[in-house]
Parts: C-alpha cells; sequence; structure tokens
C-alpha cells in the first residue's frame, strides 16, 4: 500500500442526498484534454462472480469516489477476478436484497477499506457490460480511520492531474471523465468547493 492514504479529508460535505431514479450519464459529458490514453467504455469479459441473485432483473453496484482535504480521489486496484486484475475502480460493490444503496456503499467501504465514509451527491452513473447491471458512484469523504487494502492489492490518492495515470475499469471512463471536469473546476457542479 502506499504509504499516503489517510485521506482524513476536511472537504465539506452537503447532506446525503437520495439518488436520482435514473440518470445514466455514459457518455454525456465530453472528454477532457489529455496526454494519457483515455479509458473507452468495451466490452469486457464477464467476471467470474457469484450467481446473480435476481436473473435477469439486472443488479446495482454501488461506488464511491472518496475525496481527501487536496481533492484527491482514493483509487483501488483489483486484483481479481483474472479479467479484471490491475484495473482501478472506485470502491464498492454489489447492493445485496434488501439493503438500501447507501447502507451497501458504507458497508462495501467498511469491508474493502476498514473506514467509514460520509457520503455526498451522486457523481454519475453508467450501464455495466452485463445486462441490466448498472454502476452509480457518489463522491464521499473518509471519517474515520485511515483506508487499509483489505479486497485490493494497491491503493492510490490520485490529484486531478493523475486521474488518467492508471488504467480505470472499462466502464468507469465517463465518471472519470466527469470527476475530471469537476475536480478541474470546469463544471457546472458546485461541488467539492474549494
Ligand atoms: N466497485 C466497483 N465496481 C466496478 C467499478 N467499475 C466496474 O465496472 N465495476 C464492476 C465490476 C463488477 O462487475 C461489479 C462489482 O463487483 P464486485 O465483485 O466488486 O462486487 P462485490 O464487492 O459485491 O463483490 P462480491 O462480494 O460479490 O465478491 O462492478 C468500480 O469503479 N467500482
Amino acid at each position: 500500500m502506499n504509504a499516503d492514504v489517510s485521506g482524513q479529508g476536511a472537504c465539506a460535505l452537503p447532506p446525503p442526498v437520495t439518488p436520482p431514479a435514473r440518470s445514466v450519464t455514459s457518455g454525456a459529458v465530453a472528454a477532457p484534454a489529455s496526454n494519457e490514453p483515455e479509458p473507452v467504455a468495451q466490452p469486457v469479459a464477464r467476471p467470474a462472480a457469484g450467481p446473480d441473485p435476481a436473473p435477469g432483473r439486472g443488479r446495482l453496484v454501488v461506488a464511491v469516489a472518496l475525496l481527501d482535504e487536496r481533492r484527491r480521489v482514493l483509487a483501488a486496484r483489483r486484483r481479481e477476478p483474472p479479467a479484471y486484475a490491475g484495473m482501478w475502480e472506485f470502491p464498492g460493490g454489489k447492493v445485496e436484497p434488501g439493503e438500501t444503496e447507501l447502507d451497501a456503499l458504507v458497508r462495501e467501504c467498511r469491508e474493502e477499506l476498514d473506514v467509514e465514509i460520509e457520503v455526498g451527491p451522486v457523481l454519475g452513473e453508467v450501464e455495466l457490460a452485463r445486462p441490466g447491471w448498472v454502476l452509480r458512484v457518489w463522491f464521499g469523504r473518509i471519517t474515520g480511520r485511515v483506508p487499509r487494502m483489505v479486497d485490493h492489492d494497491e491503493l492510490r490518492w490520485l490529484s486531478v492531474a493523475e486521474l488518467y495515470d492508471v488504467r480505470w475499469m472499462p466502464a468507469d471512463g465517463p465518471l472519470v471523465d466527469r470527476l475530471h471536469q469537476v475536480l478541474a473546476g470546469s463544471d457546472t457542479v458546485g461541488w467539492p468547493a474549494g
């Protein structure tokens, strides 16, 4: 793990929000200028995950762009399944039956990073390669403990200039683009401040 993953952020967050019904932002924003190859949404091998508990009805995956007081985002490198190993993601996971989205987000951060979080506005959502699966990502910040690697094999706090330095999960491209717009201050979203 990188030594610098404390992330005890001082970002002021608005109260937790209820996510919009369905606002797929995939591909809805312009890509920022970058010398790095842009992550492009493309078909990916289906991961060797467990069975979908609601076959044919899709699945919601929730994740969080955790920001620190320097407006860096915490990226986590997957170590499994093999098709995704080495790719970077926003911490999170599948919403379990009977669980609210935000409860799932808090649980996943405890399980994957051993941290407590505060959840802010929705960053956006994209459709995943698996039919009916959606990834919804919020802004958030760490309110308790220091991230440690439980599920991942590397954690990095990425500045806006470093956002494209890692190979994100293919579906995450539009979300990373939108995050870049927000952090670079060229987006109209009024959060995070500063
Ligand atoms: N957490 C997260 N998942 C992502 C991102 N991008 C992306 O395509 N995914 C996909 C990969 C997986 O198909 C799915 C999340 O599955 P997962 O295996 O991480 O979920 P989980 O933590 O509930 O895992 P498990 O308990 O079932 O093992 O969403 C991302 O940025 N963050």
